[in-house]
């Protein structure tokens, strides 16, 4: 049996996949071969050896150790794009609660309660301190055009914004499935100087770490506002603070709310809801399933964030999974240790990523209990997984 441990609620739709005769859920991580995980921090956690992947559903890694899960042979997976749509509404719904202070107008309605006939007309007399700009016309600039970005400034478009777009990564397959009508931005500075709302969609890294932050809104326009659905540690909370003070920003709307953040008049905190629908819980369940499924029954491997992706037909008799350092000679060594163990092999594939690679070798005849330690024993090798 394989055993599953899951962080955070993961929706049925993704549980459910797992055939019941060969899996079980377990109440310890200890015991796991494979943890779904959320928004749960998997940072302070340590792994016992029987952990061989992570799934996170959803697209942000950063609650995951990635460098320790790579060390130790961990595969970690998650779900491009599975709740991008999810994301893009909200932002949409951003946008607008950003320009038309419906959120302050609406607490403000709150307080009239108990006024009787007078509430139609203290409405009519209270109102203009809620008035906000449109927003066809008004420059959006999209700070990451990977899944939600290219979402979001194409949606933009329809509602009568001039869109920039920054992304110095954009992948060929994104780039087809932006409008032509986004403004490719060759710098974020670009960016700052011309729009009127700032939308990010970045992953959190060190090199994203408070990329907003008081020399970053002193280039922005007067009044910009500033949305982030990506995550909180984008946005230096001090320099937004006094930016809002100050009037450089209007608004700033975060689906990451801190006790800085909250009560505070120009930020609109959203509780961590951009992908919160049913749509995208299932679909991210569901696409994090499948990738475990694969990968603890055959090895392949499909939207790692440490391993490269890797998909190899089953033949022979047995796999072995074969996860080590990208660095010369592996292939061979691999190759002749298997030999040597008198095995033939069948079908063999190998595919680097960053400083790690994997082979995926399909052998003819049963594999022995020393082989996986022979294997596990040349040097730059991490981890070996057996598939029969
Ligand atoms: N609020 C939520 O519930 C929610 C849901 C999904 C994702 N997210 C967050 O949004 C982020 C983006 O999600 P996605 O699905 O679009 O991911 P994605 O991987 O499809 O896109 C990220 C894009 O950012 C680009 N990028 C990376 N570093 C950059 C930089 N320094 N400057 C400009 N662009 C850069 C990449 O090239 C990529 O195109 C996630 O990493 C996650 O943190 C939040
Ligand atoms: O699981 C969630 O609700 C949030 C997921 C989101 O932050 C992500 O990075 O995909």
């Amino acid at each position: 049996m394989y055993q599953i441990k899951t962080l955070n609620k993961i929706s049925p739709a993704g549980t459910d996949r797992f055939d019941k005769s060969k899996y079980a859920f377990v109440e310890e991580i200890a015991d796991a071969d494979a943890v779904m995980v959320r928004s749960a921090s998997m940072h302070e956690m340590e792994f016992s050896p029987s952990l061989k992947a992570i799934a996170r559903a959803g697209a942000g890694v950063n609650n995951i150790p990635i460098d320790k899960c790579s060390e130790q042979g961990i595969v970690v997976f998650n779900t491009p794009g599975a709740n991008a749509n999810a994301v893009k509404e909200l932002v949409l719904a951003g946008l607008l609660m950003s320009a038309r202070k419906v959120v302050p107008g609406i607490e403000w309605a709150k307080t009239l309660k108990g006024q009787g006939a007078e509430v139609g007309k203290l409405v009519e007399k209270g109102k203009s301190a809620f008035a906000g700009p449109e927003l066809m016309g008004k420059t959006l600039g999209v700070i990451g055009l990977g899944a939600i970005g290219v979402l979001v400034a194409n949606a933009a478009r329809h509602f009568g914004m001039k869109v920039y777009g920054y992304d110095p990564y954009l992948s060929v397959d994104t780039a087809w499935g932006l409008s032509r009508e986004t403004k490719h931005a060759n710098s974020l500075s670009e960016i700052y100087q011309n729009c009127d709302f700032i939308t990010l969609h970045v992953p959190l890294t060190p090199d994203t770490k408070g990329m907003i932050n008081s020399e970053s809104l002193e280039a922005c326009k007067n009044g910009v506002r500033i949305l982030n659905f990506a995550r909180g540690d984008l946005v230096n909370t001090e320099d937004i603070l006094a930016a809002l003070d100050s009037g450089k920003v209007s608004c700033y709307v975060t689906d990451f709310p801190n006790d800085e953040l909250l009560d505070v008049d120009g930020v609109i905190a959203i509780p961590h809801l951009g992908a919160s629908t049913p749509e995208s819980e299932d679909n991210c369940a569901r696409m994090a399933a499948m990738e475990l499924i694969d990968f603890l029954e055959n090895g392949n491997i499909k939207n790692s964030v440490n391993l490269p992706n890797v998909k190899l037909e089953r033949s022979g008799t047995c796999r072995l999974g074969v996860i080590h350092k990208n660095i010369p000679n592996m292939l061979s060594q691999i190759s002749q240790t298997i030999s040597a163990a008198g095995l033939n092999i069948d079908n063999l594939t190998n595919k680097s990523k960053k400083d790690y690679a994997y082979t995926v070798v399909d052998v003819d005849g049963l594999i022995s209990k020393e082989l996986p330690e022979q294997l596990g024993a040349i040097d730059g090798v991490v981890r070996v997984n057996l598939y029969r």
